[in-house]
């Protein structure tokens, strides 16, 4: 079980109707998201950029291979955090890559937001600036 720094790297991502709703969180929780490492998929990377200043390292759209860039992140144990604001009313053409990237999240133990209430809580935590190591017995699959 990969150990988490205490400079986090936190994925930022939002489905287009979500867009506006990720940049105003952004915003309000600038000076928390300053002292860590941000990666965004293409657009929603961009849009956080504009919007609050914060650095924001971009990959591909979500559509075109972000979700799986991020994935590919994950499963080499270089993500700590992923702030996703999915869309929950609309059919989206890359589904299997979100649900791919959900997966591997679940997986390796990624703290996963999907929504600005889950994401004030992990922003909040005290976890967020301090280093952390899951549990492996509590973690692990017994399948
Ligand atoms: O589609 C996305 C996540 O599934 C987000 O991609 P963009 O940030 O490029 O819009």
């Amino acid at each position: 079980m990969t150990r988490m720094p205490a400079r986090k790297r936190i994925a930022l991502v939002a489905h287009d109707a979500m867009k506006p709703a990720l940049v105003a969180w952004a915003a309000r929780n600038r000076e928390a998201l300053a002292r860590h490492e941000l990666y965004g998929t293409g657009t929603t990377g961009g849009r956080v950029a504009e919007g609050t200043g914060l650095d924001v390292t971009r990959l591909k759209s979500g559509p075109l291979g972000g979700d799986q860039q991020l994935g590919a992140m994950i499963a080499e144990g270089n993500l700590d955090v992923l702030i996703f604001f999915s869309d929950p009313l609309t059919a989206m053409p890359h589904d299997v890559d979100v649900k791919a990237l959900l997966r591997i999240s679940t997986l390796e133990q990624v703290v996963i937001a999907c929504n600005a209430a889950t994401a004030d809580f992990v922003v909040a935590s005290d976890m967020l600036d301090a280093e952390y190591t899951p549990q492996k017995d509590e973690a692990a699959h017994s399948g």
